[in-house]
């Protein structure tokens, strides 16, 4: 458990942990490609030791070195190894969906399990695509959920997927399973999803190509790949993480600060745009790109927010932000309508119940929808027992709530934290002091 008051300004600077899903996928090109792939700003958070984990035991020989540097010694896209027993996913979906499309290819069986929250998120989603292209891949409970077996083929096929969902995961697991098919493999998605997938595979070698509609609609095609080679890959700084802080400063009365080297590449960035139109003081400066994702530091102001809408083509670029977004409409002026946003039911939590149970017994005033939430803001906000239900963004977005109420709050399980951000409290404690 973790206690938090009411806080003195935020002041100074903070550089924030390397993205995780960046870091997910450098970890799993590395493996698969031929030569070495040194990485730094590596994020050490639970989820992505759980995909260093799962190569590991796939024959990968990965060095973890002091301040987030990482080499994964690849062994080429043929070069993983039967795993001795059920790899273990742990809390992170990504590292389930994403490798699922790469063991669909390998010459071995294999069983994905991860943990409570895990083993009941839907898993169909991804079962459909693959044993469209031939895979072997089912549910072994039978209830589309992990646990997952994989008996793994060397005849995938290429085809054309309608994803309903604009699903990053979804897409790279068809993208990665595409890059063993016998031809090319596309995939739309109704507004384009995180993107690191396409730019990191051409980075590593493969042949991606994306095509935007004017309905924003987007259609991400793969070309079958004999080789991936290593490379140098430096991950920015999580947005989903710097989430937070942004949040604190803006909320905070007094605060000024900068927040350092943050990914902002456009199919993540939606939170600013929403802070923006909340009215938050955010200013950009030090913009630099490398690899396609730009980044950024931000300098933020408090300020006083207003209510906004937040829909539509918007989510995708935001969808793990939206506790956060919540807890700020909470504490602006007027009333903030989120929709489109049913995904939030299969996330670590069903984050549209998890919000609405702990900002309510803050003394919040919200109403969960079927695929949002209508938060009427600027009530008063107290301490309460926060309980996250193990999901590491509400523990963090109900942190920052704590900040900015009277009285104290106590976060329970707080060390779940550490699926995407272990230094979180620490960080948070030596800007408050
Ligand atoms: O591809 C990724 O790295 C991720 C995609 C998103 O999930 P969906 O693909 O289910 O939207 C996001 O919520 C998750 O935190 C990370
Ligand atoms: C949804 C998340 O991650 P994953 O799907 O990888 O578990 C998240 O980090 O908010």
């Amino acid at each position: 458990m973790t206690q938090l008051t009411n806080s003195a300004p935020l002041r100074g600077e903070i550089t924030i942990p390397g993205d995780k899903s960046i870091s997910h996928r450098s970890v799993m090109f590395g493996a698969l490609s031929k030569g070495t792939t040194e990485i730094t700003n590596f994020l050490y958070g639970a989820d992505c030791l759980s995909t260093i984990g799962c190569f590991r035991q796939m024959g990968i020989d990965i060095e973890q070195k002091e301040e987030g540097r990482l080499i994964v010694h690849g062994k080429g896209m043929r070069g993983l190894s039967a795993p001795g027993s059920h790899l273990d996913v742990g809390n992170s979906g990504t590292t389930t969906r994403l490798i699922s499309g790469i063991l669909s290819a390998q010459p071995f069986t294999s069983v994905l399990s991860g943990d409570d929250s895990l083993n009941s998120r839907p898993m169909g989603r991804i079962i459909t695509p693959l044993t469209r292209m031939g895979a072997k891949i089912e549910s072994i409970r039978g209830d589309g959920c992990a646990p997952l077996r994989i008996d793994g083929t060397n005849s995938l096929h290429g085809i054309t997927y309608h994803s309903p969902v604009a699903s990053a995961q979804v897409k790279s697991s068809i993208l990665l399973a595409g890059l063993y098919a016998d031809g090319v493999t596309s995939v739309t998605e109704p507004v384009l999803s995180r993107n690191h997938t396409e730019l990191m595979l051409c980075k590593f070698g493969a042949s991606v190509s994306t095509e935007i509609s004017a309905d924003a609609s987007a259609r991400i095609s793969i070309l079958p790949c004999q080789e991936l080679y290593g490379q140098k890959i430096h991950v920015p700084g999580d947005i989903s993480s710097a989430a937070y802080f942004i949040a604190a400063a803006l909320l905070v009365p007094g605060s000024e600060l900068l927040i350092k080297n943050v990914g902002t590449n456009p199919t993540r960035a939606g939170i600013l745009k929403v802070c923006q139109d909340m009215g938050a003081d955010i200013t950009y400066v030090n913009e630099t790109a490398e690899g396609g994702e730009q980044t950024a530091d931000l300098l933020v102001r408090s300020s006083s927010l207003h209510g906004t809408v937040v829909e539509g083509r918007l989510i995708p670029t935001l969808i793990d932000e939206i506790p956060m977004i919540a807890v700020l409409a909470a504490f602006a002026d007027g009333t903030t309508v989120i929709r489109d946003a049913a995904e939030l039911k299969v996330k670590e939590t069903d984050r549209i119940r998890t919000v609405t149970e702990n900002l309510t017994r803050m003394g919040g005033d919200v109403t969960p929808t079927e695929d949002g939430m209508i938060i009427r803001g600027g009530k008063a906000l107290h301490g309460t027992v926060i309980n996250p239900y193990l999901d590491h963004r509400i523990a963090m977005a109900f942190s920052v709530a704590a900040l900015a109420s009277d009285g104290v709050t106590d976060i329970l399980d707080s060390s779940c934290v550490d699926v995407s951000y272990p230094g979180f409290f620490a960080s948070l404690k030596s800007l408050t002091v």
